[in-house]
């Protein structure tokens, strides 16, 4: 094996993804880490790590079926902007990647002992979010549509 495939298998960081499920009236989902995980009771946006032979968008499909029984549609999933943690604050850093989602099917049901609920931007600065969501609500927020509302 080359040096380079090597290297590849050395994983330096984690990849989650996550998504903004876009209501029609801007709001966006967030739902609140159940108990016994990292972060519990912080309110971040659905989503997880990809897998080993996942794709970030093959992974957000999913994570999101898994989390709150709702199919996205693939090709309606737009990369919205990502988040790094600092390396020297953790043990393995973390990259987010973001994607906007306007429509899916079916209505979203959380796991047992989780909790969602619908924000605008105004709305979730508000809430207490893991520090990586204040970066990603900062590029939601740039989206003039979505920014406006109180
Ligand atoms: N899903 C999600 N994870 C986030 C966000 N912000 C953030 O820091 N994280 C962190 O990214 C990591 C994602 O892991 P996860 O626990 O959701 O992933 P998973 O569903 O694959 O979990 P599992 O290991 O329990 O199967 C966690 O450390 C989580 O706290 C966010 O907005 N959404």
């Amino acid at each position: 094996m080359s040096e380079y495939g090597k290297l590849e298998n050395i994983p330096t960081f984690l990849t989650v993804v996550a998504a903004a499920l876009i209501r029609q009236d801007g709001r966006f989902l967030l739902q609140k880490r159940p108990p016994g995980k990292d972060h519990a009771g912080l309110w971040e946006f659905p989503g997880g790590k990809v897998e080993a032979g996942e794709t970030p968008a093959g992974a957000l499909v999913r994570e999101i079926k898994e989390e709150l029984q709702l199919d996205l549609i693939r090709h309606n999933s737009i990369p919205a902007g990502f988040a790094e943690s600092n390396r020297e604050n953790v043990r393995v850093p973390i990259v987010i990647l973001l994607y906007i989602c306007r429509s899916w099917l079916g209505e979203p049901e959380p796991v047992p002992g989780a909790e969602i609920g619908w924000f605008s931007v105004a709305e979730a600065g508000r809430l207490e979010m893991p520090p990586l969501d204040g970066a990603l609500l900062k590029q939601i927020a740039a989206r003039t549509d979505l920014s406006l509302m109180p």
